[in-house]
């Protein structure tokens, strides 16, 4: 468990009766990259949901860079975590959204000073200068004055990684973040995240129907279905050699489609 940033041990999350996570052990290695693929509603971005605590679990525990994240361990005893506590462990996670969630208000640059100076506690200076930094990985140098809405999606997009990193996360969580885009501008997007996962110890943990793009990146790929873990392994493995019905099923269907 050393050399794991990410860890669920027995996960269970339920909404009402119906059981989105189920039982769910799952390990990412410190600078791994990893990609969750699996069927609509099997329960992928409430994994990423879940490590950003925006949505809380019923069973089980998850810990992050060692630290339970849920809960907090008092007199020996594990009791449910404090805001405070929450608030903390946030700090190691980015997350770049599907829809951007861009501070429609302001202005580019602010959208990536806001959090380092509120939360991080960064000199306007620094913050300034961070951002700057990572506009230009991100290709936005001229845009940092202009305000969401005079973007285009992978442009905004761009913003929202670049938002993301402006935190230091150790980890960066992507759910879907090409699939709001139209076609063309979906490549400009990868192109960011390819250059992140091939330059940076990052660990990467990414839900996505670019199976192209998970077969590239990952280091491994993890099928989802029901709430589970159903068949995991290096892209190659995967994607070429599918062990279950079911993993081969799922493949050919978005591979065909
Ligand atoms: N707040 C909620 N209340 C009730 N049900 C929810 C809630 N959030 C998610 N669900 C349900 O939980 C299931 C899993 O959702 P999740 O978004 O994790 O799936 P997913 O695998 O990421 O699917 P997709 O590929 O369609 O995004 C879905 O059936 C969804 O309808």
């Amino acid at each position: 468990m050393s050399d794991s940033i990410i860890v669920f041990d027995k996960v269970k999350k339920a909404y009402g009766n119906f059981t989105v996570i189920n039982e769910l052990d799952f390990e990412v290695r410190r600078g791994e990259k990893v990609s969750i693929i699996g069927p609509s509603g099997s329960g992928k971005s409430t994994v990423l949901r879940i490590l950003m605590t925006l949505e809380g679990i019923n069973d089980g525990a998850v810990y992050v860079g060692g630290e339970p994240l849920w809960h907090e361990l008092k007199n020996g005893s594990m009791m449910p975590a404090t805001e405070k506590h929450l608030r903390k462990m946030r700090t190691q996670l980015g997350m770049v959204f599907q829809q951007f969630n861009l501070f429609p208000h302001m202005t580019v640059l602010r959208n990536l000073t806001e959090a380092p100076r509120v939360v991080l506690g960064l000199s306007k200076e620094e913050a300034r200068r961070r951002a700057e930094e990572l506009l230009e990985l991100v290709g936005l140098v001229d845009h940092a004055h202009k305000f969401p809405a005079q973007l285009s999606g992978g442009q905004q997009q761009r913003v929202g990684i670049a938002r993301a990193l402006a935190m230091r996360p150790k980890i960066m969580l992507f759910d879907e973040p090409t699939s709001a885009l139209d076609p063309e501008l979906v490549g400009e997007v990868l192109n960011v995240i390819r250059r992140l996962a091939a330059e940076h110890d990052l660990t990467m943990l990414m839900v996505t129907h670019e199976m192209r793009f998970a077969r590239e990146i990952s280091d491994r790929v993890c099928f989802f279905d029901k709430g589970r873990i159903r068949e995991e392994g290096t892209p190659e493995q995967l994607f070429s050699q599918p062990k279950e019905e079911r993993t081969r099923e799922f493949l050919k269907a978005v591979l065909d489609g």
